[in-house]
């Protein structure tokens, strides 16, 4: 047995459910003082509210980039004798701030030293498996075992090919890993959703958006579409805008519309924050004084192409992970068809157009039963508009009430 390992370890690993977290979630007062370098004394929580920290921690790191989303709270050593859900103190905690910046794990590790703490003998709870790799910064795993740390608990096991096999290489150096936590669901799996989508499938996650009127159209019969919905709803495509690492349009939309593809505060025309990359697909040539040319944002990448396994191939190796699709209906449709769509924005608008294109060109769909069914996963108004957000089922079928 490793010196690193405290008696106490050898207790069987703690069960630790994890509530459902929601944004509306509190903690115990005691939660308040979890401020890294507050300098004030550190709060005593248990291991689920420090899962659950650590989760809401990783929230705070952005949502778009390489990297996964990932929090860190570092829990005193257990005392001897004690349940394994006592209340330990707060040595430090730590987020993810974006690619080549500190990983979580490091940051609460540095955290606890600024504070004074010793981190040796302590319980890192951590919501991803600590990488074992060095990539744009060293690996957590060799940063918890230098740091004297005697148990990692973390939520999702790492799939990443490049990054995995930290938890073996804790175990190895006699640091006890009770986990992964979740059985491949769960308020972890839940945060890194697109980024485990992402590595698991060496594509990026698609989101479609469409924009359209009460009757399914995206413009009117001379191709304009300034603006069918509410400027709720475009407030709100605006924020997703922002979350993701890219959007792509066909060739046609920018002849049409002469989009910037910019995420904005509504009413302000300057991009501001995190402009996702901007991805035309299509032979034809972007004009030179199109907006996506002479409009500040994000870098402009144009895939001449009809294939979308070709454009999803293009941008993973750029390493987005997100991509939005915003149409038009031919390149939606392309999409779909390829079944290379995980989740549609669909906003609707109080409007009729009684003409004009629909938001998809033909899918294929002949028949009632070859339709392509979604699950609905929320519906949310905004102001006169309703957004639907469905994901789309594996296997096409009848209605899912008449099977
Ligand atoms: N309300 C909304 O949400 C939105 C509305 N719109 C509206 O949609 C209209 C444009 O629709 P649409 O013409 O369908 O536009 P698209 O943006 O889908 O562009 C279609 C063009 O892209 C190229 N292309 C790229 N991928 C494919 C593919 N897999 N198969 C075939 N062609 C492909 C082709 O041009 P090439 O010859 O260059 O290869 C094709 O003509 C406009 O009026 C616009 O205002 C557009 C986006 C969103
Ligand atoms: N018409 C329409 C949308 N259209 C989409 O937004 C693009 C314009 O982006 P930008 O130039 O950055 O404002 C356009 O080309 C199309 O993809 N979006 C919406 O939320 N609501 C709408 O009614
Ligand atoms: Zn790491």
């Amino acid at each position: 047995m490793s010196q690193r390992q405290r008696p106490s370890s050898s207790r069987a690993p703690a069960r630790i459910v994890l509530p459902i977290l929601t944004p509306e979630l509190t903690f115990g007062s005691s939660m308040s003082t979890l401020d890294t370098d507050a300098g004030t004394a550190p709060s005593a929580v248990t291991l689920v509210d420090a899962a659950n920290v650590a989760l809401r921690l990783a929230a705070l790191g952005p949502a778009h980039g390489p990297n996964p989303r990932v929090g860190c709270v570092l829990l005193a050593p257990r005392v001897d004798g004690a349940p394994s859900d006592a209340p330990r103190a707060v040595l430090g905690t730590g987020y993810h701030r974006g690619s080549g910046t500190a990983h979580a794990e490091v940051d609460a590790i540095a955290a606890a030293r600024r504070r004074g703490h010793d981190t040796r003998g302590a319980t890192a709870v951590v919501t991803l498996e600590p990488c074992n790799h060095t990539g744009r910064t060293g690996p957590c795993a060799e940063a918890l075992i230098a740091a004297g740390v005697a148990e990692v608990v973390h939520l999702v096991p790492d799939p990443n090919p490049a990054a995995a096999g930290g938890a073996e290489r804790l175990r190895a150096a006699g640091v006890q890993v009770p986990g992964p936590l979740e059985d491949g669901a769960g308020p972890g799996h839940d945060l890194l959703r697109v980024w485990l989508h992402a590595v698991t499938t060496g594509r990026p996650f698609v989101t479609l958006k469409t924009a359209t009127s009460l009757d399914g159209r995206v413009a009117a019969i001379d191709g304009t579409s300034r603006w069918i919905t509410s400027a709720q709803s475009r407030a709100h495509a605006h924020r997703v805008r922002r979350t993701v690492d890219a959007i792509a349009v066909g060739t046609a939309t920018v002849l049409a519309d002469d989009p910037t593809l910019t995420a904005r505060t509504p009413g302000d025309a300057d991009p501001d924050g995190h402009q996702p990359v901007r991805v035309v697909v299509g032979h034809r040539d972007v004009p030179s004084r199109a907006r996506l040319r002479t409009a500040p944002g994000g870098p402009l990448v144009h895939v001449r192409t009809h294939d979308v396994r070709v454009v999803l191939a293009e941008l993973a190796a750029r390493e987005v992970r997100h991509l939005l699709v915003e149409g038009g209906p031919t390149l939606a449709a392309a999409f779909l068809r390829a079944g290379l769509v995980d989740e549609v924005h669909a906003y609707v608008a109080p409007v009729l157009l009684g003409a004009g294109p629909s938001a998809l060109a033909d899918l294929g769909v002949t028949t009632i039963d070859a339709a392509l069914r979604l699950e609905t996963l929320s519906t949310q108004p905004l102001g006169p508009d309703v957004l639907v957000v469905a994901r789309p089922q594996p296997v096409r079928s009848t209605h899912p009430q008449e099977a």
